[in-house]
């Protein structure tokens, strides 16, 4: 097939090349060469999760309405998750089946509508607060990804598509109850740290926090072994809290390999993102996760980032601190610039939280 123009720009709007339409497309029977990310021979190591090692398992009930004996194990076992993995996996999180399958059913939604009408919402700017978009960023990606996104600010001000009907009412449940969880689960990581538990509401200004709805759509890929969803990277913010539609293709790094994460339905997956790394002074690491793509089934997966204001100066918590044993390691950066370095950026590992590491 041959090589398009993936950008266009006229009028003032700039419209894209979605991978959905691509794939709906009756020439494409081969990768098209401006998405091929490796090559066949890479011989890097995925492994399904160790039996001795398994991904951790974090029961949120247990942090709410348990004994204090089981709170505070369950307390030391997100510690220990943050502490090694960066990742787990949240079970009993009282985010009801109904909620999460009607925000499922409403992002596919917003996916099948027809391509105009999602194109109404290509942002020209990294922080317009509704972005539809492909790959990560087309006008500095060298080669495309392999997914369509759709990016909605949904806190402290309330965003949302207008189309498809009835994503507006789904997605303000969907978010309002994923929020109260990361609000907990910070609590219990700021204790984990022997910190207070309002810490980081009160430090990192939830109130007024920020946080992000982000939709990723990986339609069937002819070669998927030579495509990326997307590439290794960590996430901005304090938390990301994702779900997908029952198709595997997550991974994260987890000791220098590569392990796939199955996707157990209704189990939300959380994520240590660079500012906890950053507040806890890199006892917490961010995690490299990447999205791969496969030829049977059109995955989607939903991130919600739980983030400080925009106007926080992250940095490591002084309490955390110890001049001569435990310096401070990282620099402190106003969220809103960290994130339009991140934007303006390729998504490259962790290339953004590199540039505040002293
Ligand atoms: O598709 C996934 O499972 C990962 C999504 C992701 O990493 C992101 O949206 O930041
Ligand atoms: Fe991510």
């Amino acid at each position: 097939m041959a090589e398009f123009n993936n950008q266009v720009q006229s009028n003032n709007t700039t419209s894209f090349t979605s991978v959905k339409s691509l794939t709906e497309s009756p020439q494409l029977t081969s990768l098209p060469p401006s998405y091929t990310f490796r090559t066949s021979s890479d011989d890097e190591v995925v492994s399904e999760p160790d039996q001795d090692d398994p991904i951790p398992i974090i029961d949120y009930s247990l942090l709410l309405h348990a004994s204090p004996d089981q709170r505070a194990k369950t307390i030391h076992d997100i510690g220990m998750a943050c502490e090694q993995w960066g990742f787990f996996m949240l079970i009993n999180h009282s985010v009801s089946n109904t909620i999460l399958e009607n925000m499922v059913d409403h992002v596919f939604a917003f996916f099948n509508l027809r391509e105009e009408e999602k194109q109404e919402y290509a942002g020209k700017d990294v922080m317009d607060p509704i972005r539809y978009g492909t790959s990560s960023n087309v006008s500095m990606d060298k080669v495309l990804f392999w997914r369509d996104f759709l990016k909605v600010v949904v806190h402290p001000e309330f965003h949302s598509p207008h189309k498809p009907l009835g994503f507006r009412e789904a997605s303000a449940e969907y978010c309002k109850r994923t929020w109260k969880v990361g609000k907990e689960l910070l609590k219990g990581i700021s204790e984990s740290l022997g910190l207070e538990d309002n810490y980081m509401e009160r430090r990192m200004n939830l109130d007024s926090g920020f946080q992000m709805l982000a939709a990723n759509f990986y339609p069937p890929c002819p070669q998927p072994e030579l495509a990326m969803g997307i590439p290794p990277h960590s996430d901005h913010g304090l938390l990301n809290i994702v779900m997908q539609n029952g198709v595997s293709g997550l991974q994260v790094l987890h000791n220098g390999k590569w392990i796939n994460v199955s996707s157990a339905p209704n189990c939300l997956l959380v994520f240590v993102a660079d500012h906890l790394e950053v507040v806890s002074n890199g006892k917490y690491k961010s995690v490299l996760h990447r999205a791969v793509v496969s030829n049977k089934a059109t995955r989607m997966s939903l991130a919600i980032v739980i983030a400080p204001s925009l106007d926080t100066v992250v940095e490591p918590a002084k309490e955390l601190l110890d001049n001569e044993r435990n310096p401070a390691a990282y620099v402190g950066m106003k969220h809103r610039d960290y994130m339009q370095l991140q934007r303006s950026n390729k998504l490259d590992g962790k290339s953004v939280l590199d540039k505040v590491k002293i």
